[in-house]
C-alpha cells in the first residue's frame, strides 16, 4: 500500500469532519432531558419549520416521539409541579423578572396565587355589579354608538383597554378612576411583550442564547415599562397614604373598601404605617404580576371569542335569544346567579377556548393533541361544538383531562373564574346591543407566530341592534 505523510493528515480530517457532521446533526441532550426529533437542517434543525408551520411541525414530532407533552404524558407532567416548573420555563420565556425583580420570586407568586383566590374568586360575587358597571363604560368608550356599521381593528388592543377597567376596579377602586392607570395597564404586557417579538433566530445554538440576546437592552437598562410603572406609582401612593391616614383617625368607623389594595393592608406580609419608596415598590410589582398574567390572557380569548361568534350567523340569533331572556329577568343589572344562567354563551366560549391557541405553549403543553382528541371531541375534533359544554355540562371554567386552557392540577389558572366571567358578561352586553360581523362574513383565520395563536386582525364590524327585538 502506497502510504505517505499526506495521507495521516487527510484521513483525521476526514476523521474530524464525519465526527463534526455526526455531532451537529445529533441534538445533545443533558441528564433527565426528554429525548428529541433528530435535527432535519444540521445546526439550526427544526427551527424553519418551528416559526413557519408549527402546527405540522409539531404532528410531525407527534410521530416521531412519543413522550411529546400531548394528550397522555401533559396529565403527568402537570400533576409534577415539583419537578416541572413553570416559573422557571417563564424566566428564559417571558423574562419579566429582568424589570419586575419579584416576578422570579416563587414566594411572592404563592401570595399572588393566594391573593386571587381570596381576594378575587372568593369575593367573585361581591365584585358582579361593579364589573358589569366598568365594563359598560369601557364599551360605551372603545364601540359606542353604531347606528351606521362601524368597523372597530382589534388588533389596537380596544379590548385590553376593556378588560382592563373591571380589573382596575377590582385591584383599587380610586386608581381605576384615572385613564392613564387603565391605559397603563392595557398596555403592559403588549409593551414588555415587545422584546418577544424577535423571532427566536439564535435558539438554533441554544434557547438560552436567545434569551440572552432579546433582554440585551433590558440589561443596559432599556425599559419599556418603565412608563408604566410610573404612572401606577404616582397614583398609588396618595391613596395608599390616604387610606393608612383614614383608618388612623376613623378606627372602628373606618369602611374599608373591597379591592386587593385593603386586601394587602390588612395581610401581615405588606401591613404598613408609612408609605415608603420600597414599600410602594413592593406593592406596585405586586400589582402588576396580577396585571401581567390577567389582562393580555383575558382580552385575547374574549377577541378570539367574538372572532368565533362574527363569524358563525348560524348561531347569532339562539345566543341571542339567551342574552335577552336573561337581560329581562335580571332588568339589566346581572347577578353571579344570572352570569351561570348564561348556558349557551358558557358552552360556546369552552368551544372557543379549545379551538383557541391550540398549536402548542412554550411550556410546551402539545395543547393540540389534548384539545384536539377524537376520543373526547369525536372524529371531526377541530370542528366547532358550541354546545358540547352544554350538552356534556362541562362549564368553561372547569379543568379536566381534555380541556387545558387554564392548565391543569395545583398550579391551575387561579384567575379563571373570574376571566370567564368578565367575558361572559362582556359578551353579553355586546350581543345584547349590537350586531357583530366580520368584514368577510365568514370566519376569519387565526395568526400563528410559531406556535403561539392571535386572534385574527381584520377588525369586527358593529352596529346598533333595534333594542330587544326577538
Ligand atoms: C382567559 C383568560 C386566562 C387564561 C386562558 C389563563 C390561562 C392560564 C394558564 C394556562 C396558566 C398556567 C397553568 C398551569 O401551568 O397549570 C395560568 C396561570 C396563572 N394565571 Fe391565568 N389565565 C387567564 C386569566 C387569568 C386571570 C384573570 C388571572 C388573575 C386574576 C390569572 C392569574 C394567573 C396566575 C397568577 C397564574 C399562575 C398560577 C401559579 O403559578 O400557580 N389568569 N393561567
Amino acid at each position: 500500500m502506497d502510504f505517505s505523510f499526506e495521507t495521516v493528515p487527510t484521513f483525521v480530517w476526514v476523521l474530524i469532519a464525519i465526527y463534526f457532521i455526526y455531532w451537529i446533526k445529533n441534538p445533545r441532550l443533558s441528564k433527565n432531558e426528554p429525548p428529541m426529533v433528530p435535527y432535519k437542517i444540521p445546526i439550526i434543525g427544526h427551527t424553519l419549520n418551528y416559526l413557519i408551520d408549527a402546527e405540522n411541525f409539531l404532528i410531525e414530532c407527534r410521530q416521531k416521539v412519543t413522550t411529546i407533552a400531548g394528550n397522555e404524558a401533559a396529565h403527568e407532567v402537570y400533576k409534577h409541579d415539583d419537578t416541572f416548573n413553570l416559573l422557571s420555563a417563564t424566566r428564559d420565556t417571558f423574562p419579566l423578572y429582568r424589570v419586575l425583580k419579584s416576578f422570579d420570586n416563587p414566594e411572592t407568586m404563592e401570595r399572588v396565587v393566594k391573593t386571587i383566590r381570596e381576594g378575587i374568586t372568593a369575593k367573585l360575587p361581591l365584585y358582579t355589579g361593579r364589573m358589569q358597571k366598568q365594563l359598560m363604560i369601557s364599551i360605551n368608550k372603545e364601540i359606542g354608538d353604531c347606528s351606521n356599521p362601524k368597523l372597530i381593528i382589534t388588533a389596537n388592543g380596544n379590548f385590553s383597554s376593556m378588560i382592563a377597567r373591571p380589573v382596575a376596579d377590582i385591584l383599587g377602586q380610586e386608581i381605576s378612576k384615572k385613564e392613564d392607570v387603565i391605559k397603563a395597564f392595557a398596555d403592559f404586557t403588549k409593551d414588555f411583550g415587545s422584546i418577544l417579538a424577535i423571532p427566536p433566530i439564535f435558539s438554533f445554538i441554544h434557547p438560552k442564547l436567545h434569551t440572552q440576546v432579546i433582554t440585551l437592552p433590558l440589561r443596559f437598562g432599556w425599559n419599556p415599562i418603565g412608563k408604566h410603572v410610573i404612572t401606577l406609582k404616582k397614583h398609588l401612593k396618595p391613596v395608599l397614604e390616604k387610606r393608612l391616614k383614614d383608618k388612623e383617625i376613623l378606627g372602628d368607623k373606618y369602611e374599608p373598601p373591597l379591592d386587593i389594595i385593603e386586601y394587602l393592608l390588612n395581610n401581615p406580609e405588606y401591613e404598613t404605617k408609612v408609605v415608603t419608596d420600597d414599600y410602594l415598590n413592593e406593592i406596585c410589582e405586586f400589582l402588576f404580576i396580577i396585571i401581567v398574567t390577567s389582562i393580555h390572557t383575558t382580552s385575547r380569548h374574549l377577541t378570539s371569542a367574538l372572532y368565533d361568534f362574527a363569524g358563525r350567523p348560524e348561531l347569532w340569533e339562539d345566543i341571542y335569544e339567551e342574552q335577552v331572556r336573561i337581560d329581562k329577568e335580571c332588568n339589566g343589572e346581572l347577578s353571579p346567579q344570572h352570569i351561570d344562567k348564561m348556558m349557551k354563551l358558557d358552552s360556546f366560549l369552552r368551544e372557543s377556548f379549545r379551538n383557541f391557541g391550540t398549536v402548542g405553549r412554550i411550556v410546551q403543553t402539545y395543547l393540540a393533541d389534548i384539545h384536539y382528541n377524537t376520543t373526547a371531541y369525536g372524529p371531526e375534533p377541530k370542528s366547532f361544538y358550541p354546545y358540547h359544554g352544554l350538552e356534556n355540562n362541562f362549564a368553561a371554567s372547569k379543568t379536566d383531562k381534555n380541556y387545558f386552557t387554564f392548565g391543569s392540577g395545583k398550579r391551575a389558572c387561579p384567575g379563571r373564574f373570574f376571566a370567564v366571567n368578565e367575558i361572559k358578561t362582556c359578551m353579553h352586553k355586546l350581543i345584547l346591543n349590537y350586531h357583530i360581523k366580520t368584514p368577510s362574513g365568514k370566519i376569519e383565520k387565526k395568526i400563528h407566530y410559531g406556535t403561539i395563536a392571535m386572534p385574527p386582525d381584520t377588525g369586527l364590524i358593529f352596529e346598533n341592534r333595534k333594542k330587544n327585538k326577538i
